[in-house]
């Protein structure tokens, strides 16, 4: 179907606006008058420059408080319409958003809202223009779609139909029942579908609507359900997103208008519009790597957690080192560049890798080379949204390349526990947060956990998991305070599962290495919540071990390293179905990572 944004949802001038929705393959725009007003382009020009990009203006809004008023006021909105048509008409917009009124003359008299707006039509029609006529939740006498609908089917006009917003329609419903109207309406007078997602939040709607909204899948409306009512009443007009968000107002336009249309292209994968290629969800990771300039202390710290160097890449300064099923490459081949220890790139596991690559090129995810030099196997692999290199992997499937046919074995794995890679956690960047979420659920075809938000000593922690099934792999994306010297803060982590975090402390202690110190009054809340068996909480207490326990008695006992340049690594040790990530503790962690 045609997708449009409005421009209201993206950063910049105008311009820069116009440029970022075409650069990403959106065929129009809904103008907002703000961004036309402030815009030293004439309308003329607007209209030429929209062309030349290849996109329709295939909406002007909003036009407000004009139905439903005393006479004389409502003389005063034509003459105020009639100038917004001839501006229209200079654009070569041909449809234009009115919005339900909330000026405080307006009455509750339905038949001469439908009146008016049938007057309203008849100027529209005079210059070849269409009223979609759409309630805002917060609309004075009318704020639902269904009201809106029953005044425009009253006032009968050829040029009056209604737009019909999922972020004033699901704001306001409380449950699929409440979308079953939408039937009713014929396809041919829904004049367009403006299309937003949310959080869900308690708060007053107009608040939650002009500063939350954001693109289908990254909140918690049902924006698919709504789109299947719309489009069996028959409406087939463009697929419109409208946000208003306080993040994608100061984010980089270009790749807001990127993350919206892959949020339209999954919107439509849902709704069942058009499929792409299914996904291939990853059941593994294959390995997390670490790029630095300075291996050493990374390889201390990885020898101290048991990892033995087993493998050398045969063309690139590359290092496998492994743990039972524990794998971590270091990479020191940055190109001379300096590079503190950063966490560049993670293997994921998957059935068929030229699918998941598919997928994730349908869903405009940036390709990589997939061989960097021409004696290397080739491999699939792609960027996330934060510069993270993600690689399709097929390791032990002799019929598949498989990453490790580059690498010359020069020693066995190591002793002790067998470690798994638990999960990763990634850092994200503040403004790209709910496009990382998107991106990996759409992409990868993970499923996000709830969204967990937590006091930080310098702000707000937040953070959502997003996993396969429990032995797939885990991805966690943490959006944490950044002040200027917050390196550690912003640093990742890879967590490595064990059988028992108790004795693997002990062995990495034994090493030389240390633990992140964890306070006493932490043990002694821990002591207050919880009751342990004889000696446990010592223990922990004694090591360091954090500790968590879920409405089920599924218990995460985990623990922390040093960090080295922007990377540090975790214990944990799973019991009893715990699936989270012990994100209580977190504040613990990052007040002992300041300090
Ligand atoms: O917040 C508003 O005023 C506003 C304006 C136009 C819209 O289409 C809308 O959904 C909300
Ligand atoms: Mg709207």
């Amino acid at each position: 179907m045609r997708k449009s944004i409005a421009t209201v949802c993206l950063s910049g001038t105008l311009t820069e606006k116009l440029t970022a929705a075409s650069r990403a393959g959106f065929d129009g725009v809904e103008i907002f008058e703000n961004d036309l007003l402030a815009s030293p382009l004439a309308p003329e020009e607007i209209a030429a420059r929209t062309a030349d990009l290849g996109l329709g203006i295939d909406l002007y809004q909003p036009m407000r408080d004009i139905e439903a008023v005393p006479e004389e006021i409502f003389a005063r909105n034509l003459r105020r319409a009639r100038h917004k048509f001839q501006l229209m008409r200079r654009l070569g917009a041909d449809t234009v958003l009115v919005c339900s009124s909330i000026a405080p003359q307006a009455v509750d008299d339905d038949a001469l809202a439908a009146e008016q707006l049938s007057r309203l039509a008849d100027l529209a029609q005079e210059f070849g223009i269409r009223v979609a006529y759409e309630a805002l939740a917060w609309g004075r006498h009318v704020s639902t779609y269904g009201h809106a609908w029953r005044i425009v089917e009253a006032a009968d006009h050829p040029a009056l139909g209604t737009c019909l917003d999922s972020f004033h329609i699901l704001s306001r419903a409380s449950g699929p029942e409440d979308l079953k109207g939408i039937a009713d309406i014929p396809g041919d007078k829904i004049f367009f579908l403006q299309l937003a997602d949310a959080p869900l939040m308690a708060m007053d709607v107009l608040q939650w609507s002009r500063h939350y909204r954001c693109f289908p899948g990254q909140g918690g409306f049902d924006v698919a359900g709504l789109l299947r009512h719309v489009l069996n009443a028959g409406y087939d007009g463009p697929l419109s997103l409208e946000v208003f968000n306080d993040v994608f107002r100061q984010a980089d336009a270009g790749r807001t208008a990127l993350d919206g249309l892959r949020s339209l292209l999954a919107l439509e994968e849902n709704a069942g519009v058009s499929p792409l290629p299914a996904p291939v969800i990853p059941s593994g990771v294959a390995f997390a790597e670490l790029a630095t300039s300075d291996p050493e202390p990374v390889g201390e710290l990885l020898t101290a957690l048991g990892f033995t160097r087993t493998a050398r890449h045969h063309g690139k300064p590359v290092d496998l080192w492994a743990q039972g099923g524990a794998r971590v490459l270091v990479n020191t081949g940055a190109a001379g560049r300096r590079t503190d220890t950063t966490l560049a790139a993670v293997g994921l596991e998957t059935a068929d890798p030229a699918a998941s690559a598919r997928r994730a090129e349908a869903l405009l995810a940036p390709a990589l080379p997939k061989r960097r030099a021409a004696q290397d196997v080739p491999l699939e692999s792609i960027a996330a949204p934060d510069g993270t290199e993600v690689l399709f992997c097929a390791t032990s499937r002799p019929e598949l390349p498989s990453w490790t046919d580059d690498f010359t074995y020069t020693a066995e794995n190591g002793p002790g526990d067998a470690m798994v890679i638990d999960h990763l956690a990634l850092t994200q960047p503040w403004h790209h947060f709910d496009e990382s979420v998107l991106f990996h659920r759409t992409v990868l075809g993970l499923s996000p956990h709830e969204t967990v938000e937590l006091a930080d000593p310098y702000g707000l922690f937040r953070s959502r998991a997003l996993s396969a099934s429990s032995d797939g792999p885990r991805l966690v994306l943490n959006l944490a305070p950044a002040p200027e010297e917050g390196g550690e803060i912003r640093a990742r982590h890879v967590a490595f599962a064990v059988g028992d975090i108790v004795a693997a402390v002990r062995r990495f202690r034994t090493a030389g290495a240390g633990l992140l110190p964890v306070p006493a009054n932490y043990y002694d809340d821990l002591e207050a919540r919880f009751e342990f068996a004889e000696g446990e909480l010592e223990t922990y207490r004694e090591l360091g071990i954090l500790y968590d326990r879920d409405e089920r008695g599924g218990e995460f006992r985990h623990c922390y390293t040093e960090t080295v340049g922007h990377v540090f690594f975790e214990f944990v040790q799973r019991s009893g179905g715990y699936s989270g990530f012990g994100a209580a503790n977190a504040p613990i962690r990052l007040a002992a990572q300041r300090r």
